[in-house]
């Protein structure tokens, strides 16, 4: 994006995916770049529109099977976020979200075409046996891909669905799970390829991993000024660690 334009934050479909208060990734985004003294402007697209092109971070949340697929369908109308993605734009797409821009996913009873963004596919199980493996809920903790220069993230998950990456699939998975279940795979949570990263975690995951959210920005906006953020987020991540036990 350019020097003085406000960054656009795409807030997509809030009435279906919003069930798990993942629209506050759009509030941290916001705030962090106004307490840097840069303009932002988020778009908040209702459910069932036209998606926007021609925003530079698009924002997708949880919700249940059945909203989902009709996401996915809105969202399918047009190619927005493809081509965005392809001039640079960012994605975040958390659970639901997730599941949407893999290629398919399930609901219903049914397997639902999902935007192909990123090379993942969802399932009730991918286990041998006909029982599904129980609802993953609870907290989570991923320990990023060294790569992506990130702390560790936290948040919690509420899913039934597990994924998995296809053969050949580009990116990488976002990091290995040190608590909770994640993708389901046996070890792994989300994926990032290019700019797009999908996962499981809700929190909203940015308000409890904010260099989460600078990490986004800055793919968008190029090197970001230092902010004096407050320090009761560390506090809060550093309490939270140790309530899990996690060292
Ligand atoms: N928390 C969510 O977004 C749930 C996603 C999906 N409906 C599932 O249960 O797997």
């Amino acid at each position: 994006m350019t020097g003085g334009s406000a960054t656009r934050i795409a807030l997509i479909y809030p009435e279906l995916l919003g069930t798990y208060g993942d629209g506050g990734n759009a509030i941290v985004l916001s705030q962090r770049l106004r307490w840097r003294g840069l303009p932002v402007e988020v778009v908040n697209v209702p459910a069932g529109s036209a998606v926007p092109e021609s925003c530079d971070i698009y924002l997708l949340g949880g919700g249940e099977d059945a909203p989902q697929v009709l996401a996915a369908d809105g969202i399918r109308q047009n190619r927005a976020i493809r081509r965005a993605v392809s001039s640079g734009a960012a994605v975040l797409a958390v659970c639901a979200g997730y599941q949407v821009i893999g290629a398919t996913f399930p609901s219903g009873g049914e397997i639902h075409e999902g935007l192909n963004l990123v090379d993942v596919e969802t399932r009730r199980s991918f286990g041998p046996s006909d029982a599904p493996p129980a609802r993953a809920v609870g907290d989570i903790v991923v320990e990023p891909d060294a790569r992506l220069g990130l702390p560790t993230l936290y948040g919690y998950e509420n899913h039934a669905g597990r994924t998995r990456r296809l053969p050949g699939a580009s990116g990488i998975p976002l990091g290995t799970v040190r608590l909770g279940i994640g993708d389901g795979d046996g070890g792994t949570d989300g994926i990032v390829d290019g700019r797009v990263i999908g996962t499981y975690l809700h929190g909203p995951v940015l308000a409890q991993n904010p260099a989460l959210a600078d990490l986004l920005l800055s793919w968008v906006h190029g090197p970001l000024p230092p902010l004096d953020a407050p320090r009761e987020v560390e506090v809060l991540r550093q309490a939270r660690r140790r309530a899990l036990a996690v060292t």
